[in-house]
């Protein structure tokens, strides 16, 4: 609950958007994995903010700093803590929401249940926070490449455009552009579409689809904490999220049973399914096809433009539109949503362990 995520492979944030750190603390990680440091700081300058013209124009480097639970460059079983310094806040132009509640950010609703927020950036409710669970999601990430887990996301839709399915596409091009949509004439389309919102002082919202490969069948639980139920909670835990879907999703409704069923066969001994409508999870539990799913973020809440709103005393009052912010989130994104998900898979291999006397 709260700052914490996981059962077995467990992280703990900290910190907030302009305080002087922020970080994480990874429990459950197994002895013995080689931590690539230049693969983590890799996957955190994906996330980091100022990388492009379509994404917020604060600078931070994102370097980060391994505190503990790595010795010799391997895992010692011990909790790993990873610092994350803040670099380039300016608080001070934030001053104008000390009172005051923008429209559709977590203003409100933070000073509501805690009585005090600190409010230079989002505090705690900026997605900066979302560094940190990248660097845990790195860590979760090179634990899956030894079992050979491939975790993939890219951005499938910006406003209304939108990207073919993932299979009608080569996923390996996805960083080759800004936006992270593997197909370049559509991601120029993206591009152009947020770009043009960002001068129009607005913001807009978008679509993340990942892509988990080579899963072994098995990984869930078959009750309440079901694969697709924890990748539902993991991926509603990022900031600006407003939907999931996994498999056919909510177009399946559209679909008759034998339209939609996965028939099985035998591919040399192996079992697979000639259409994967399930998403690769059925009973809650992995089927070893792909498991693919949507996520849908909203528009960012913060725009360039005056809006009309209220003040902590309840009074009318003008939000203006400032400090630095991205005109769509899904950019940047795509590494959130692989972290997560990467960390409730590695979750879930951890778990599957204790659950068959042959394993
Ligand atoms: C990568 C990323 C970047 C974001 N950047 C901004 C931003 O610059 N300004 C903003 O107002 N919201 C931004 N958000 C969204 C807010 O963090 C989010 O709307 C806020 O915490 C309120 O939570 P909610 O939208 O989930 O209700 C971003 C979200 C993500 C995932
Ligand atoms: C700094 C980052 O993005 C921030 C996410 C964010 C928000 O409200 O979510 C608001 C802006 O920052 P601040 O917290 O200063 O208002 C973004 O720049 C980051 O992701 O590292």
């Amino acid at each position: 609950m709260g700052n914490s995520f996981g059962t077995l492979f467990k992280i703990t944030t900290f910190g907030e958007s302009h305080g002087k750190a922020l970080g994480v603390i990874i429990d459950g990680c197994p002895a013995g994995l080689d931590i690539d440091e230049t693969f983590i700081q890799n996957e955190l300058i994906r996330r980091k903010p100022g990388q492009s013209k379509i994404t917020t124009q604060r600078k931070e480097n994102d370097e980060f700093e391994i505190l503990s639970g790595v010795f010799e460059g391997k895992s010692t079983g011990t909790p790993i803590s990873l610092l994350i310094h803040n670099t380039d806040a300016k608080s001070k132009d934030y001053s104008h929401i000390a009172e005051k509640y923008r429209p559709s950010h977590a203003d409100y609703t933070y000073d509501t249940k805690y009585g005090i927020r600190d409010y230079r950036g989002g505090g705690r409710s900026s997605a900066r926070e979302t560094a940190a669970r990248v660097a845990a999601g790195a860590v979760a990430k090179l634990f899956l490449k030894k079992i050979g887990v491939d975790v993939t996301a890219y951005v499938s839709q910006v406003g209304t455009i939108q990207a073919p399915e993932y299979h009608e596409m080569d996923l390996s091009k996805t960083e080759d552009n800004i936006v992270r949509c593997p197909d370049p004439k559509v991601a120029e389309e993206m591009i152009a579409l947020i770009d043009q919102t960002r001068k129009n002082q607005d913001t807009i919202g978008g679509v993340v689809t990942g892509v988990i490969k080579n899963t072994p069948a098995g990984l869930g639980e078959p009750v309440f904490d079901k694969l697709h139920a924890e990748l539902g909670k993991a991926m509603l835990s990022i900031n600006a999220v407003k939907g999931f879907e996994y498999g056919s999703g909510f177009k399946g409704v559209e679909m008759y049973g034998s339209e939609h069923n996965d028939l099985f066969y035998n591919d040399e001994g192996k079992v697979k399914t000639k259409t994967n409508h399930s998403g690769g999870i059925q009973g809650g539990i992995s089927n070893g096809e792909d498991i693919y799913f949507n996520v849908a973020f909203k528009p960012v809440a913060t725009i360039m433009k005056d809006q009309p709103s209220i003040d902590k005393t309840g009074d009318d009052a003008t939000v203006s539109g400032k400090g630095r912010h991205d005109p769509c989130v899904v950019p940047r994104a795509v590494p959130i949503v692989e972290a997560m998900a990467a960390l409730v898979i590695a979750d879930f291999f951890l778990i599957n362990k204790t659950s068959k006397l042959s394993d």
